[in-house]
């Protein structure tokens, strides 16, 4: 079987239980060779990020430190120059890998429903697979994605162990997932002085203590 690689973007500002729930359960879903993490490092969709880049990196090492599968924080986003698109690292991804490996992209619902405003979209499936998660408020039905995402989507919908097979192309969905956090929200309560457990793994919780991140 060719290799695949899963890799999970996203701004981590902070890394919370949610994305490690993701990342969880891909790993189960798609036993990939490696799953990478990759901070974004200028999403262009965000207005400014919180906490730097180090910290951020820093609170993902800790997150995934005990992960019970294979875990590497890609920084090529971080050091690339400029707005950060996904095309751009999926390119760079499929360059370093060749054309056989299984490629996948992971991603929540929230994503899906705006895929059609990501640089270069259509191009995406050229270069990678998509796993999408279920995420509570974001709906997954095809229906409710707009139109040019459903169209793009129905095609290419299949199983996980397709999605494993194939170098790019192809997407998964997995609809169990129920994690009810937002990293907005783990901000929010860490300003206002709330209780963070269960948001957050405790040895993040520590790391924004110490750090002082997030009060402001
Ligand atoms: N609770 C969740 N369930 C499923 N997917 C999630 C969840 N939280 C984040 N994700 C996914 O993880 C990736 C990175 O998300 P991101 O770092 O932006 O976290 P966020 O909680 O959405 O942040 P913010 O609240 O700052 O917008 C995205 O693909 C997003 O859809
Ligand atoms: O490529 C794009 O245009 C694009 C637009 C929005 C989001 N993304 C990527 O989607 C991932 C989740 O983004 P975010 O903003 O929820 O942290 C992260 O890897 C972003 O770089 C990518």
């Amino acid at each position: 079987m060719s290799r695949c690689v899963a890799l999970l973007g996203g701004s981590f500002d902070p890394v919370h239980a949610g994305h490690v729930a993701l990342a969880e359960l891909f790993a189960r879903l798609l036993h990939p060779d490696q799953l990478r993490i990759v901070p974004a490092g200028r999403p262009w969709q965000k207005s400014n990020l919180e906490a730097s880049d180090a910290d951020r990196v820093k609170m993902l090492e800790l997150a995934f430190m005990r992960a019970g599968f294979p875990v590497t924080i890609d920084l090529q986003e971080i050091e690339r120059n400029g707005a950060t698109y996904t095309i751009d690292t999926l390119r760079a991804v499929r360059a370093e890998l060749g054309q056989e490996a299984s490629i996948v992209f992971l991603m929540g619902a929230d994503q899906l429903q705006k895929l059609d405003t990501w640089r270069d979209w259509r191009a995406l499936f050229e270069v990678a697979n998509i796993g999408v998660a279920a995420r509570p408020g974001f709906d997954l039905a095809v229906d409710k994605l707009p139109p040019a995402v459903a169209q793009e989507l129905a095609p290419r919908l299949c199983t996980p162990s397709e999605v494993r097979a194939a170098p790019h192309g192809r997407v998964c969905v997995a609809h169990t997932l129920a994690v009810d956090i937002s990293a907005t929200q783990v901000r929010a309560a860490i300003r206002h002085g709330n209780n963070a457990n269960g948001l957050v793994a405790p040895v993040v919780l520590d790391y924004i203590q110490q750090h002082n991140l997030y009060k402001s």
